[in-house]
C-alpha cells in the first residue's frame, strides 16, 4: 500500500489544528504512516510545567505504539513556518528506536517539503545494541 507524501502531509495538517499550546502558540501536526498503511496523526500538547509538553510527532508514535503498532514507513511533520518543521532531538531519539530507515517528510503550510530519514536526522543514535557487553 502506497500512501505519498503529499496525502500524510494533509492529515499532518489536520492534525495540527487540534494542537494544545496556550505558552508558545506554536502549533504542530504530524502523521505517521505503518508498513502496513494504517496511519496514526498527533498534535503537540503543552503544559503549564513547560518540560512536560509532548511534541507532535511522539504524540503519535505513542498513539501508533499503544496501537499495537510499531513498523514505520513515514512521518510527516507541518508547522506555519517559511522554512520546514524539523523534529526535535527527543522525537529524533525516540523515532530511532523504530528504525533509521523511516522516512520524514519536513513541511510547511504552503505543502513545500523536504524528505530526509531518521538516520540522516540522528546519526549513530542510542540503540539497543549500545547496551550490548559482547
Ligand atoms: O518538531 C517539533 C518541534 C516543536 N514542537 C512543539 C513543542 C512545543 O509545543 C512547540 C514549541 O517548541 O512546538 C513539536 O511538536 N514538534
Ligand atoms: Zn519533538
Amino acid at each position: 500500500m502506497t500512501v505519498s507524501a503529499e496525502k500524510l502531509i494533509e492529515m499532518a495538517k489536520e492534525a495540527r489544528e487540534k494542537a494544545y499550546v496556550p505558552y508558545s502558540k506554536f502549533k504542530v501536526g504530524a502523521a505517521l504512516l505503518t508498513e502496513e498503511g494504517k496511519i496514526f496523526t498527533g498534535c503537540n500538547v503543552e503544559n503549564a510545567s513547560y518540560g512536560l509538553t509532548c511534541c507532535a510527532e511522539r504524540t503519535a508514535v505513542f498513539k501508533a505504539v499503544s496501537e499495537g503498532y510499531k513498523n514505520f514507513a513515514a512521518i510527516a511533520v507541518v508547522a506555519d513556518v517559511p522554512t520546514l518543521c524539523s523534529p526535535c532531538g527527543a522525537c529524533r531519539q525516540v523515532l530511532s528506536e523504530f528504525g533509521g530507515k523511516i522516512k520524514v517528510h519536513m513541511a510547511n503550510l504552503e505543502g513545500q517539503y523536504v524528505t530526509t530519514t531518521v538516520e540522516e536526522l540522528l546519526p549513530g543514535y542510542f540503540t539497543a545494541r549500545d547496551m550490548e557487553k559482547e
